[in-house]
């Protein structure tokens, strides 16, 4: 199972966007944001490092949309049942999103500011 060609691995990884985007509403709706952040700067055309740091923001809030949506669907998977730690670590991931989400709000106000 380890080490297959990397087309193959590419294969595994786009099935579990595909699969994240038919399933969770909150990975669709980032994704929607990020298409907005797209067109906001190919509208505004700032500099170079606004297209990285926005590139990079918008990468890192759709990582940890997919990695949370996979421990939660790991979670239910394993253990169906209630559990106030499964809730606690069900929450941890999730205010990782909302974390990095802020990060990315906090770029987008500042380029805002900075092409007034
Ligand atoms: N098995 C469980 N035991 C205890 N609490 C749980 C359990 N499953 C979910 N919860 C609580 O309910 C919340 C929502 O869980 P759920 O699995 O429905 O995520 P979600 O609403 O689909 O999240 P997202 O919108 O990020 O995909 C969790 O953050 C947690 O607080």
């Amino acid at each position: 199972m380890k080490n297959r060609p990397f087309s193959t691995r590419l294969g595994f990884a786009l099935a579990g966007i595909r699969a994240c985007w038919r399933t969770e509403r909150s990975f669709r709706t980032h994704c929607f944001c990020a298409t907005f952040a797209a067109t906001a700067l190919f509208t505004i055309q700032p500099a170079p490092v606004w297209w990285a740091l926005t590139g990079l923001a918008v990468a890192l809030v759709l990582a940890l949309e997919l990695i949370n949506s996979a421990i939660e669907r790991l979670i239910d998977h394993l253990h169906p049942d209630i559990h106030p730690e499964i809730g606690h670590v069900k929450d941890m991931a999730a205010g990782a999103v909302l974390t990095i989400s802020l990060g990315a709000l906090v770029i987008a106000a500042s380029l805002a500011v900075t092409m007034a």
